[in-house]
């Protein structure tokens, strides 16, 4: 489902990252602001280890507002007072593997200098699935209470945890001035689930009060018991807190006057002599394969642990270690969370849907009799594609085992039901929206519909393509109006877009329009009258043909009716027109077979040709000014580190440079990367512009931004 960074072009990794900005900070929000996911902790892990990828490969590219920067959840809305941190709380960086952990017990050592026989010890514990807080203690009497916010500002939950008999309101003397414990606040499984029941019984009963219909749906359920006791804690009215049974637990500290030890152990030790709960399974060992050993034990027990666990965590035991190593982004160097595996369940896969694609391709979403996996209710997965049924041997009614991991739609792992003699799901070899012949190409897993544009379902996401950003980039038509246009029968085809003019008052009749906001739709659409041919051609949506193809395409032919014909040759037998086009770098015979299907259908000639009865395309030519290397001569050289020199030289052919080997008084740019030697020198000695590796990022972003294509 997802692309190896490797892949992927600066552009759709800076849109990737926008789009990953964006949809973590919802669930950001949604999980520590209103205590109510939508997504599984799992989904939302795979959306942020994704954008650390990103990040990764992409160092120029991380954004202002990047999640990997970012603790929690900013409380400006929440309607508790708001709690400065004296020493920040932050979150945890995780591992889901045991390679993960050797390598960051690795770093730890590398970082400290620290020689493979001198001994290093850790802590580990189980990781609960509370929220953390801070309770700061003066002269032994508790005088705060907060939570963790965004890192920095937290809540005052104060009078809140006067109503948890695990935090104690005064510590026993000869404590240190100035003490903040940090914990978690939590709730136990069966406290959780007769929350949830009393829930639903208040709600049956205030409707019948009211002599009003009851609709369990309508029942506002914690999702799970991190978020009830989020959500219990949390409350503006501390007598609702009350009556919620919350827990407490002890694992670190903040802000403090005195230190109580030289390790963590010394301090967790501390606490319990004070009075706090610590985890009944903290312990220290001396090597990471004692923290291993400790994770399998802790992943043993957790089934039958009264509250949920998510991981365990592992903690530098040496509290001088933990000052040098100090801090990363919003984590500490000195610390890892374990995590366990996604979690599993069974359900009844009720029935195989078969949806269809913009590229007609069939996929089969399986829906399932709701089962909660995890925290989270799911209702749907993916079953891939045909051979993936076979090899499930899935059939509705069948019992399965699911699994949300790291893909963001969960899986079925298991077939319960398997048996060898039934008939197996007949897989369709029609188009369940248009009935065309569906079939899969040679060496193809995936089934496809031959309808083309006269299916429905590739029609209307085809349009959804047409006036995407990386297409024409038609401001205005969302998935929702476009179906909307569609159904009304206003948008048979793409060329219908440029003929909306005529339906001005039509539009203005729908819910929802004014004057301002169809002109504004109506102005986007005659804006692209003259569209650039290649953005026009990937608009298309043909098989193989994406941006960078379209426009390799178009910088050889630089007319869509000459890459139309030659096309059609091919698709006719003529080698010569095939050889054409496969003499471009890049294009290869599977675009050629794409090209050549797509304009033998009849009706997709059509269609074609309606758009080109609304539309003019100029003639293309490579866009000078925009690319500000366009024309110019550069050289590699050094060792590159996001890129090989092959993708480097590619993007400089792309913007219209030309890669050289060797630095000579033609050469305009060297980009150089460490270990640059005799090009470097001589570059500068003829005082020819250098840059490195970021620098040359930077100019092929921004190319790529303002060249129009
Ligand atoms: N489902 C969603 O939509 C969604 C959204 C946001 C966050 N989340 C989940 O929240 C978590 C991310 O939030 P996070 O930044 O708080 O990271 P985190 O919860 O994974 O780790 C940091 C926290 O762990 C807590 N913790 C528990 N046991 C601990 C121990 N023994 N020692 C030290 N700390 C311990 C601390 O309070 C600390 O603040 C992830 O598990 C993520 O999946 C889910
Ligand atoms: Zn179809």
């Amino acid at each position: 489902m997802m692309t190896d960074t490797a892949n992927l072009t600066e552009a759709e990794a800076a849109n990737e990252l926008m789009r990953l900005a964006k949809a973590i900070a919802k669930h950001d929000r949604l999980y520590h602001a209103e205590d109510s996911p939508e997504i599984s902790d799992a989904e939302y892990d795979a959306l942020v280890r994704r954008n650390a990828e990103l990040e990764e490969a992409f160092p120029h590219l991380v954004r202002e507002d990047s999640p990997s920067k970012k603790v929690g959840h900013a409380v400006a809305a929440s309607p508790l007072s708001k709690v400065t941190h004296e020493v920040r709380m932050m979150s945890l960086d995780n591992a889901f593997s045991a390679e993960e952990v050797e390598e960051w017990a690795a770093r730890v050592r590398r970082y400290l200098a620290l020689p493979e026989d001198d001994p290093l010890a850790f802590t580990a514990e189980d990781k609960i699935d509370g929220l953390s807080c801070s309770l700061r203690y003066e002269d032994g009497v508790l005088v705060r209470a907060a939570t963790r916010g965004d890192g920095q500002v937290g809540e005052d939950v104060t009078p809140n945890v006067g109503h948890i008999a695990d935090i104690p309101q005064q510590l026993p003397k000869g404590v240190p001035a100035v003490f903040e414990v940090r914990g978690e606040v939590y709730m136990e499984r069966a406290a959780f689930a007769d929350l949830n029941a009393r829930l639903m019984e208040d709600a049956r009963a205030a409707a019948e009060d009211k002599g009003e219909d009851f609709d369990p749906a309508k029942v506002r359920q914690f999702a799970n018991p991190r978020n009830a006791a989020a959500g219990s804690l949390r409350q503006k009215d501390a007598s609702v807190t009350a009556k919620r049974p919350l827990r407490f637990w002890a694992h670190g500290w903040g802000a403090v006057s005195d230190v109580p030890g030289e390790t963590q152990e010394d301090v967790v030790e501390a606490l319990r002599r004070w009075g706090f709960p610590i985890s009944p399974l903290f312990t220290r060992v001396e090597s990471v394969e004692g923290l291993l050993a400790q994770y399998d034990r802790i992943g043993k027990a957790r089934p039958d642990l009264p509250y949920e666990i998510d991981g365990v965590v592992y903690k530098v035991d040496r509290l001088d270690y933990q000052q040098r190593l100090g801090f990363v982004a919003k984590a500490p160097r000195w610390a890892l969370a374990h995590k366990f595996p996604a979690e599993r369940a069974e359900t009844v896969l009720e029935a195989i849907d078969i949806q269809v694609g913009r590229t007609g391709k069939l996929t089969p979403v399986g829906r399932l009799a709701p089962v909660l996996v995890g925290g989270v209710t799911v209702t749907n997965v993916t079953l891939h594609n045909r051979d993936e049924i076979a090899r499930l041997g899935v059939r509705p009614g069948d019992r399965v085992v699911i699994q949300r991991a790291g893909d963001v739609i969960p899986q079925v792992v298991e077939n319960l039901t398997r048996e060898e003699t039934r008939e197996p799901f007949h897989f369709p070899d029609h188009c369940p929206r248009c009935g065309s012949e569906a079939v899969a190409e040679e060496g193809e897993v995936d089934v496809r519909c031959t309808g083309g544009l006269i299916c429905p379902a590739q029609r209307t996401q085809r349009l959804e393509h047409f006036v995407s950003r990386k297409a024409l980039d038609i401001d205005g038509f969302g998935t929702k109006t476009i179906a909307q246009f569609f159904e009304l029968g206003w948008l048979e085809s793409p060329a219908d877009i440029f003929r909306l003019k005529q339906r001005r008052s039509d539009i203005l009749a729908l819910e929802g329009w004014q004057d301002k906001s169809v002109d504004n739709l109506l102005a986007a659409v005659e804006n692209r009258r003259e569209p650039d041919a290649a953005r026009l051609l990937f608009g298309l949506g043909i098989r193989h043909v994406g941006e960078v193809t379209a426009r390799d395409l178009l910088k050889n032919f630089h007319e869509l009716r000459v890459i139309r014909d030659l096309a059609q040759r091919a698709r006719a037998g003529d080698e010569e027109a095939a050889g054409e086009l496969t003499a471009i770098d890049g294009i290869g015979p599977s675009v050629v077979e794409a090209l050549g299907d797509f304009f033998h259908e009849p009706h997709n000639v059509a269609v074609w040709e309606d758009i080109l009865s609304q539309v003019s395309p100029p003639r293309y030519e490579v866009e000078t000014l925009d690319s500000p290397v366009a024309g110019k001569t550069v050289v590699f050289t050094g060792k590159l580190e996001t890129m090989s020199r092959d993708e480097a030289k590619a993007q400089a052919e792309r913007l219209g440079a030309k890669a050289a080997g060797s630095v000579s008084a033609k050469t305009d740019l060297l980009v150089a990367g460490p270990g640059a030697g005799s090009k470097l020198k001589k570059a500068e000695e003829l005082g020819i512009e250098v840059v490195d590796e970021a620098g040359w990022a930077v100019i092929v972003a921004r190319a790529d931004a303002g060249a129009g294509v």
